[in-house]
């Protein structure tokens, strides 16, 4: 059974539907990442998924029961990480998550988790005098601390350190091992793409793709390129031919070839055999920022120059 089950939810404020037909589901043990442009209607989603708010229409489930109508149940499954958290900011952090310990009857050792966490130093320090950082940690450590069926983490990594941020991932990744469901809503790519088993894009509050980071990728149209300059006539049909080449452009003694995968091997060897000159080389591979970008309806960029030589 899927820990999360969300079909055709609606959330529509001021007569507008700022969530409008969203359907997705968390299985146990995965990661669903969800992306989307601010104010795509992310929050809402989630949100509304563990009863926080009350959704127009559709269908919420949390382990097959109604987040809204039995609260207390499904309170004891989920830990949640807010953008905005709200805790007791006159405890300390060791006070702070013994407390949401104590919430679970089941649940991770509180001490173990603030030093996973990297918090031992400011295990004593009230939450009021953490930096912007720690206190991120803090939120992940209380929605953590009660070993969830589901984790809800949303921007899990803002304001953290690179370092911090690894370490996170590796925790979240451990989780995910445990079997743990999580939904991460996110805006940081490198962490979606890392992370996520699946990734719902959320547009206009849409789902507008719902697919592994890879299957993204796959569908963006042209982002995969090399461009080149020639210095003889060159027919475009011996590019044309090359297996993996989509399209062939020539504007003068400038050439583009798209195709999914790296083809610069196999341009550089034909243009050597039909003894072409060519020069300045760059190519572009497709990311998980393209994909996004193409399905939020974003017009690609060009290909990145090469970088300078040190
Ligand atoms: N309580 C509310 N009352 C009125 N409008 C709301 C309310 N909550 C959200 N909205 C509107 O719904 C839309 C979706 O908001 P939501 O917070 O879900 O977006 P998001 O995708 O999470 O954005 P971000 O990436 O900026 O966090 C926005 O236009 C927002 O202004």
């Amino acid at each position: 059974m899927a820990v999360l089950e969300i079909e055709d939810l609606r959330k529509v404020y001021g007569g507008r539907a700022v969530v409008d037909g969203v359907s997705l589901t968390v299985d146990p043990g995965e990661i669903v990442g969800v992306l989307g442009r601010n104010g795509a209607g992310k929050t809402t989603t989630v949100e509304c998924g563990i009863g926080l708010r009350r959704p127009d229409g559709g269908r919420v489930r949390v382990l097959g029961v109604d987040p809204r109508a039995e609260r207390a149940r499904v309170q004891q499954v989920i830990g949640v990480q807010l953008q905005r958290t709200h805790v007791h900011m006159s405890l300390t952090v060791t006070e702070l998550v013994h407390m949401y310990r104590s919430f679970y009857r089941d649940g991770l050792d509180p001490d173990a988790l603030v030093e996973r966490l990297g918090l031992t130093e400011a295990r004593d320090t009230r939450a009021e005098n953490l930096s912007g950082g720690q206190l991120q940690r803090l939120s992940i450590a209380l929605a953590l601390v009660g070993r969830p069926r589901l984790a809800v983490l949303d921007e899990l990594t803002t304001g953290l350190d690179p370092a911090a941020r690894r370490g996170m991932w590796g925790l979240i990744e451990e989780m995910r091992d445990d079997g743990i469901a999580v939904l991460l809503v996110s805006h940081v790519m490198e962490e979606a793409e890392r992370l996520s088993d699946r990734i719902a894009v959320i547009d206009a509050g849409k789902v507008v793709a719902l697919d592994t980071p890879a299957g993204l990728i796959a569908r963006v149209d042209g982002a995969d390129a090399v461009t080149f300059r020639v210095h003889a006539p060159l027919q475009p049909t011996i590019l044309t031919d090359l297996p993996g080449v989509d399209e062939v452009s020539v504007d003068g003694e400038h050439v583009r070839v798209a195709g999914p995968g790296n083809l610069v091997t196999a341009v550089t060897q034909t243009l050597m055999q039909h003894a072409i000159p060519a020069t300045d080389f760059r190519t572009r591979t497709a990311t998980l920022d393209d994909a996004f970008l193409q399905l939020t309806g974003y017009e690609l960029g060009e290909p990145e120059p090469p970088k300078e030589a040190k």
